[in-house]
């Protein structure tokens, strides 16, 4: 009899034979399946991990390892894998899935048993890589995932017939509710069931699939696929398309600045309490000095950009988990192409934003090599939140707070303008890097279903996106803070010496060895110190500025206070040079490693470093210059 959602079955079918190897060993298993089935979600639930899950196809691109206990006491291998439609790969990421099932993986035999993800909301696709599974002849077990979506697809799927059918153990779950997974675990406690016999070479599959669909599903009702049709011609329109698009991303920018507003004063003036607070508890001295222009005022610096770092994750978080994205990269298929690339490699690009490291790993789901390579040179254009602080400070200094056409907050464009200004030159850098090609790349791509994102899960990603952060300001910026507070503290002056005691220290020196080469674009000594520790993340040049500056101020008080300090020591035209500069520069050690791993080559880590130093250096000359001669 069809269940709606099923009813639970969690025996095990089929005749068993326990293959676990020696006692004590734990059983491997793998979780294998078509893309954005909930691969992950599943095994987040299983192995307690907190592995990227998001609503479209490709999030996973490596092979991710966890563990888990069952009810039982049996101790399991967890292997999640990255989606693939079958077992031909066409990327790189796809062919580690093979590998995988096929035990041809670096040294590491077969799994023990293959666990077959299948999504309830897309099952023809997803029951044809079963049957292409099953000629494995391997131990196998179905998850019929996305079981509470069957209701609102108005479908009733008959599990115990399918699994028979299937001649395959089947479980269902539910990858994003809490317990979800709890048939699946109790499943891993039976015996390993037996490899299923191969179908006959001759066999038909998508003929196959048809009849497993026509005697195992059945429609109750027509289901809400009528309104995601109707959404989806006004978001593919070619004209309502990209004017929903360009407001989406508009709306963001404008929301970092404007709703960001009153925590990041509040936070401000937290920070500006607490440094005026420790500075009065401690007797003047190297202690205070760590504390007040070393640690406050660098790591200070750095925490109030917090809530618009929040505010951005929270729109690439629910874009990423509505189901919108794909569509984005359906609609700008024709102007990736007009730059000789193909949607595919906008969620690579998109994901970028975050940041530059999952976003060129990303780029393992893109087939063509060349397009590959491209995506990862340009990859860096696109403006990571790591950069948000540094934009967010210089355009809080310089760029008044006002209303443009009484809607739109003119700090708010400047940071869109400077987002478009990293996308439109990518988009010029890969053009130049294919002049000549003409290929044609038809764009494949799933477009999910819409999902309305979880405010439970919204509200973990974005726990989780504060905790990173704020373990970065921690961690590496709190010591290179300290770092940079010794350089520009020692060596102190000579007695009897006169000018800034800073200019007597190490970093002083090392400012003003810099400025020939940063002068003609308009930085200062301070600013070529602040460079060098924002390679290794670039929020440490804000924080090295706030330290560089609070050093070389004579009243501690303004420590954490750097927008005012600048806005009234700097020009317009080395604040937009600066700017500038970072749409391009290529400071970020990271992301050269992860260009280094995967592309495996020196060589694309050097033209990256170099082309986007260039571009940096050409770009802030031309605006530095344009500016003054404006500005007067
Ligand atoms: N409604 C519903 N959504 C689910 C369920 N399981 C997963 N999802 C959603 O499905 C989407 C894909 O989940 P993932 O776990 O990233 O899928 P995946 O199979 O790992 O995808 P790839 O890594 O791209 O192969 C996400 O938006 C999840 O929130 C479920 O049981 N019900
Ligand atoms: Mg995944």
């Amino acid at each position: 009899m069809p269940a709606t959602p099923p009813a639970g079955v969690t025996t095990l079918h089929g005749v068993h034979n326990d293959a676990t190897g020696q006692a004590g060993a734990p059983l491997r298993v793998a979780l294998v399946g078509n893309p954005n089935c909930g691969k992950t979600a599943l095994f987040n639930q299983l192995t307690g991990s907190r592995q990227k899950v998001a609503n479209y196809a490709g999030v996973t691109v490596e092979r991710k390892a966890g563990r888990l206990v069952t009810p039982a006491g049996r101790k399991v291998q967890v292997l999640d894998l990255p989606g693939t439609y079958s077992l031909t790969a066409t990327s790189p990421d796809e062919a580690v899935t093979r590998d995988v099932c096929m035990g041809r993986y670096k040294g590491e035999p077969a799994p023990d048993l293959l666990i077959c993800v299948i999504a309830a909301t897309n099952l023809r696709l997803h029951l044809r890589f079963v049957l292409e599974l099953k000629q494995l002849g391997r131990p196998m077990l179905v998850v019929l995932n996305m079981v509470d979506t069957l209701e609102r697809q108005g479908l009733s799927v008959d599990v115990p017939r399918l699994g028979a059918e299937l001649g395959l153990p089947i479980v269902t779950a539910v990858g994003t509710r809490r317990g979800g997974a709890a048939e699946l675990l109790a499943a891993l406690d039976q015996p390993l069931p037996t490899p299923p016999a191969p179908l006959p070479p001759t066999t038909d599959l998508h003929a196959e699939v048809h009849r497993l669909l026509n005697s195992c599903v059945t429609r109750t009702r027509t289901g809400r696929k009528k309104l995601e049709d109707v959404l989806d011609r006004w978001v593919l329109h070619p004209v309502w398309g990209m004017a929903i698009l360009f407001v989406l991303l508009f709306i963001m920018f404008q929301a970092v600045f404007s709703w960001a507003q009153p925590f990041m004063d509040g936070l401000q003036s937290l920070m500006d309490g607490f440094g005026a607070f420790v500075g009065s508890i401690l007797p003047e001295g190297v202690l205070r000095g760590l504390a007040v222009d070393g640690i406050i005022a660098g790591a200070g610096t750095v925490i109030v950009f917090l809530p618009q770092i929040l505010i951005l994750f929270l729109w690439i978080l629910a874009l990423e988990e509505s189901g919108y994205l794909p569509r984005a990269a359906f609609m700008l298929d024709r102007l990736m192409a007009s730059a000789g690339l193909s949607g595919r490699s906008f969620i690579p690009l998109l994901s970028s934003f975050a940041c530059a490291v999952p976003g060129i790993m990303s780029t393992r789901t893109i087939q063509n090599p060349r397009d590959r390579m491209v995506t990862i040179l340009i990859a860096p254009l696109m403006t990571c939140s790591a950069r948000l602080p540094v934009y967010a400070l210089l355009i809080g200094a310089f760029i008044p707070h006002r209303q443009v056409l009484g809607v739109f907050n003119l700090q708010g464009l400047v940071l869109f303008a400077l987002y478009a200004l990293g996308i439109l030159s990518a988009l010029v850098v890969a053009r130049v890097l294919k002049t000549g090609e003409r290929e044609e790349h038809p764009l494949l791509l799933e477009l999910p279903d819409y999902r309305m994102p979880s405010l439970r899960n919204l509200a973990q990603e974005l726990w989780q996106r504060a905790r990173i952060f704020l373990s970065r300001v921690g961690g590496i910026i709190v010591t290179l803070s300290v770092i940079m507070w010794a350089l520009s503290s020692y060596p102190a002056p000579p007695p009897g010496a006169t000018g800034p005691a800073i200019d007597w220290s190490l970093a002083g020196r090392i400012g003003h060895f810099m400025l020939p080469l940063f002068q003609p674009i308009g930085f200062n000594w301070q600013i070529c110190v602040a460079l060098i520790p924002g390679l290794a993340a670039r929020e440490v040049a804000v924080s090295a500025l706030g330290t560089v500056y609070s050093v070389g101020a004579a009243d501690t008080d303004t420590a954490a206070s750097l927008m005012p300090l600048l806005s009234s020591q700097w020009s317009l035209a080395t604040a937009l040079s600066l700017l500038v500069w970072y749409v391009y520069a290529p400071q970020c050690f990271s992301t050269l490693a992860v260009i280094r791993r995967e592309t495996a080559s020196w060589r694309m880590v050097w033209v990256t470093a170099l082309y986007l130093f260039a571009m940096a250096y050409g770009a802030a000359f031309i605006t530095y210059h344009i500016t003054r001669m404006l500005a007067g």
